[in-house]
């Protein structure tokens, strides 16, 4: 078994400026400069730690190369596609994707062609058996990226550019998509919301973000009813429900579609540490979801899983989550453990509670509709 991993330096040369955090700075305004809270240290952290850790030796290193504008039109509008470059040639950088969350910084089109071309390498890779799943460790994001806006610090959605691509290209008609990220992906349902050939099930904090988005009711439309689901869990969910989501929803779902290929948009800022949520999963958490993800892949797919970064903003834990990740995806482990395991022990042990019940249970009476 074989896993793919892509990173380059490039990925951290993405310019998201110094916003107050998320907002552009505004002095007159009392908003502070900050440094962006989507910057390149949590990555690079998780870069260096796999490294570090030896973990980089076992894997199989995948070169990215830029998307083309062909790819890129697969899912995007060709007018969005020269927004972005438009924007990323504004010298001194400063532009944004369309959503006043989301920069671009100078040069950030071509790093984000790299990132979509990243996953686009590795799902090649994966249908030509020279991989058995794989890990792109990409920036900027993609998930809330829909066809024709950038989003939520998104510009292109990576992983629904790699979608296309299998379909188009290499001969893997059926696609799931399964979103993790803290954050609901309404990028990648949007865009393929009618389409039946790409499932798309998305775990995330209730209405976090995008405000009012993400809900059960969301469950695809004319040809593609049934086929996006959402399981919008209530702030504070942790191990408990997310495997209850995991066991319920996510893994029915998929023995149903029978898909040739899962994508999984990999944030790991539903993390207790992170700042832009407040779920309470840890690395253990990740560990298990991850075996499950795993084992469908397996069982369904001839092991071809492949891996997004997206979200995790925490530079000191967003590290031992995607070691944790990456250790099922591999099959192995590496002397590194969870530092801090013992300090949110109690949190991992907080109780599946009704709310969170009804939710999950919500979701998991849609997953009939699935053929
Ligand atoms: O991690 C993210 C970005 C979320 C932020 C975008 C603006 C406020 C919250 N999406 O998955
Ligand atoms: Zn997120």
């Amino acid at each position: 078994m074989t896993t793919g991993y892509v990173f380059h330096p490039e990925y951290l040369w993405h310019d998201t400026g110094t916003s107050a955090g998320l907002l552009p700075a505004d002095p007159t305004a009392g908003v502070q400069p900050a440094v962006h809270v989507e910057n390149p240290d949590a990555k690079r952290r998780v870069h260096e730690l796999i490294h570090a850790c030896g973990l980089l030796g076992e894997l199989m290193v995948i070169e990215p190369r830029r998307a083309t504008v062909e790819e890129l039109t697969r899912v995007h509008t060709a007018a969005y596609v020269q927004h972005i470059k438009t924007q990323s040639d504004l010298r001194g950088g400063g532009g944004d994707a369309g959503d006043g969350f989301s920069p671009v910084g100078h040069g950030s089109y071509d790093i984000a062609r790299l990132a979509a071309g990243g996953l686009i390498e590795l799902v090649t890779a994966a249908a030509h058996g020279d991989i058995t799943n794989g890990y792109a460790l990409v920036r900027p994001p993609g998930h809330h990226a829909t066809a024709n806006q950038g989003m939520g610090f998104c510009l292109f959605n990576n992983i629904a550019i790699a979608a296309r691509h299998a379909q188009a290209e290499l001969g893997l008609a059926r696609v799931a998509v399964v979103d993790w990220d803290a954050h609901h992906g309404n990028g990648t349902q949007a865009i393929f919301n009618d389409d039946p050939s790409v499932l798309t099930i998305s775990l995330h904090q209730a209405g976090c973000f995008p405000p009012d988005s993400g809900w059960n009711h969301e469950n695809g439309t004319g040809d593609g009813t049934g086929y996006a689901l959402n399981v919008p869990l209530p702030p504070g969910s942790g191990h408990a429900a997310y495997l209850n989501a995991m066991h319920q929803v996510v893994l029915p779902a998929l023995d149903r579609f029978a898909p040739d290929l899962i994508l999984l948009a990999n944030g790991f800022d539903a993390n207790v540490f992170d700042p832009l949520a407040r779920q309470m999963l840890t690395a253990a958490s990740y560990r298990e979801m991850t075996r499950l993800l795993v084992g469908a892949a397996d069982r369904l797919c001839h092991g071809r899983l492949i891996a997004a970064h997206e979200g995790g903003y925490s530079p000191f834990y967003t590290p031992y989550c995607a070691l944790a990740f990456l250790e099922e995806l591999t099959g192995t482990t590496t002397h590194v453990t969870d530092p801090l395991a013992a300090v949110v022990a109690g949190y991992t042990a907080e109780p599946f509670l009704p709310h969170q019940r009804e939710v999950i249970a919500a979701a998991a009476q849609l997953v009939e509709r699935i053929s």
